[in-house]
């Protein structure tokens, strides 16, 4: 039986989008609580009745979280224009290596907007 694991975190960061005009409210310096919602898929081990610990997957994205939470995204190698779709594929590159189960990373700004990636 296939399934699929979200598991939500959440970081604040600051930002400003550089190739956006003058004008623009996000070209300015401004923070958010973002919120990284990483899904992993797969079958259900008959055995221990999940896909996986939910905690492998905060221990793969707790290296991952501490270069983003509390930091000035603009400043951070691969997210020099941190737009949310930037944000979501650096995530993933990140971590798919090291879940090769993910399917799926998702990306919020605020409580309205988010991205998804799934990798094509
Ligand atoms: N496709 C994208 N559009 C926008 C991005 C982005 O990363 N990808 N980012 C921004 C800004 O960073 C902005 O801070 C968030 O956008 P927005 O949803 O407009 O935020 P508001 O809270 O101001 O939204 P309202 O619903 O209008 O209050 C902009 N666009
Ligand atoms: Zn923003």
């Amino acid at each position: 039986m296939k399934m699929e694991l979200r598991k939500t975190f959440q970081f604040e960061a600051a930002h400003l989008l550089p190739g956006l005009p003058k004008t623009h409210k996000c070209r300015r310096l401004h923070g958010h609580s973002f919120k990284a919602e990483i899904v992993v898929s797969g079958e259900v081990d008959p055995k221990l009745g999940w896909v996986m610990d939910y905690a492998e997957i905060s221990a793969a994205f707790k290296p991952i979280w501490e270069k983003l939470d509390h930091h000035y995204l603009n400043e951070i190698p691969g997210l020099e224009n941190p737009t949310s779709e930037i944000l979501a594929i650096w995530i993933w590159k990140k971590l798919k290596p090291k879940l090769p189960q993910l399917s799926e990373v998702v990306v919020a700004e605020t409580c309205t907007a988010r991205c998804v990636y799934r990798g094509e």
